[in-house]
């Protein structure tokens, strides 16, 4: 049985004109870090790698050991590839510079370099979120690349994917033509396709959302939960499932995978922050991924990927999956 292989893959759409060489390339370096961030989890207690790093990131949470060393593996393979003007990282305060020694290329790499950190110490699956900007043509000219160059709206994405590292390590890509999965072939090293064109189905029976913050959702979320709640005696009439990994990309790669509706809606929690999942590392790539396989992605007021970004670690409320749930509850929002 011939095999295709993430390389293949993307020559094959590089041929029929849907990324350039430089992004090719581009992606190809990504894959090869995120194996290498793989190899890091797949350690777990035989380095010194669990726990907490002792600092914090810019958004105030506490830095596993594992956030850094993913973010060190991401910047170090994407620095000297030349097609980078500049990374930006939910881990990072500040855009980072490419260095001079290195070329510098038109492209912008975003990520959050480990998704679902606190699951790390307890071998839950964990992940990477990325996607890929055009570096505007002022910016690229300049030494610094500041973060304005950044705050493009979700739809400018070139690329979005994420690696899960779970039983199998496993890479998900779009490069705006459908979502491919490639599973790590750990013997050859290759990423080998391994599902095509995936597609999110309409409607589900499974939802995902941290119900212990029930008592600060907003009032058409309220509603929406409590309807799936109630089930066939309610009006819905029909039982659902709920799953909670607390891990972003295994949630979403379920639901990817089998259909569901994944929420981290607005709350009233904490009223500075309106919501808790951030737009440029892991919203805008999820949902470009969701979208381009016949999901919908929404804040509950407006498409995800139309938000025009005000700042580097905006955050944002999700809602995201089967196209009519997600539709349905973006509607219970206007009512
Ligand atoms: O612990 P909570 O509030 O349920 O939040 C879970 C969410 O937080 C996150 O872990 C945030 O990601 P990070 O680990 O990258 O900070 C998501 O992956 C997940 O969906
Ligand atoms: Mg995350
Ligand atoms: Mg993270």
């Amino acid at each position: 049985m011939s095999r295709i292989t993430l390389s293949h893959y993307l020559i094959q759409q590089q041929r029929e004109d849907r990324i350039c060489a430089e992004l090719r390339f581009l992606v190809e370096v990504v894959a090869r870090a995120v194996k290498a961030i793989g190899n890091a989890v797949g350690k777990g207690g035989l380095t010194n790698s669990l726990g907490e790093a002792g600092g914090e990131n810019v958004q105030g949470e506490v830095q596993k050991k594992l956030d850094v060393i993913a973010n060190d593996i991401l910047l170090e393979a994407n620095e000297w590839g030349g097609h980078l003007a500049a990374m930006a990282s939910e881990e990072m305060d500040l855009p980072h510079q490419i260095p001079n020694r290195y070329p510098k290329g038109e492209f912008l790499l975003l990520f959050d370099p480990l998704d679902g950190s606190s699951n790390i110490d307890v071998n839950i699956s964990v992940g990477t979120i990325f996607s890929v900007l055009r570096c505007p043509e002022q910016a690229s000219a300049t030494a610094e690349i500041g973060e304005e160059a950044f705050l493009q709206a979700g739809s400018q994405q070139l690329v979005a994917g994420y690696a899960v590292y779970g039983a199998a390590t496993q890479l998900v890509l779009t490069v705006g033509s459908g979502v491919q999965a490639f599973t790590l072939d750990r013997e050859t090293g290759s990423f080998v396709l391994t599902s095509e064109s995936m597609r999110v189905p309409e409607d589900t029976k499974e939802y995902a959302i941290n119900a212990s913050n029930a008592r600060w959702w907003e009032a058409p979320v309220q509603r929406y939960i409590g309807e799936l709640v109630a089930g066939k005696s309610g009006a819905r009439e029909k039982d659902f499932n709920m799953r909670w990994v607390g891990s972003m990309v295994a949630d979403v790669h379920r639901i990817l995978t089998r259909g569901g509706i994944f929420m981290y809606p607005k709350d009233t929690k904490d009223p500075t922050k309106p919501g808790k999942l951030r737009l440029m590392y892991e919203a805008n790539p999820m949902a470009m991924i969701i979208e381009q396989a016949g999901g919908a992605a929404t804040t509950g007021y407006q498409r995800i990927l139309d938000v025009q970004p005000e700042k580097l670690h905006q955050r944002v409320p999700v809602i995201l999956g089967s196209k009519n749930e997600v539709e349905r509850v973006t509607a219970y929002h206007q009512s």
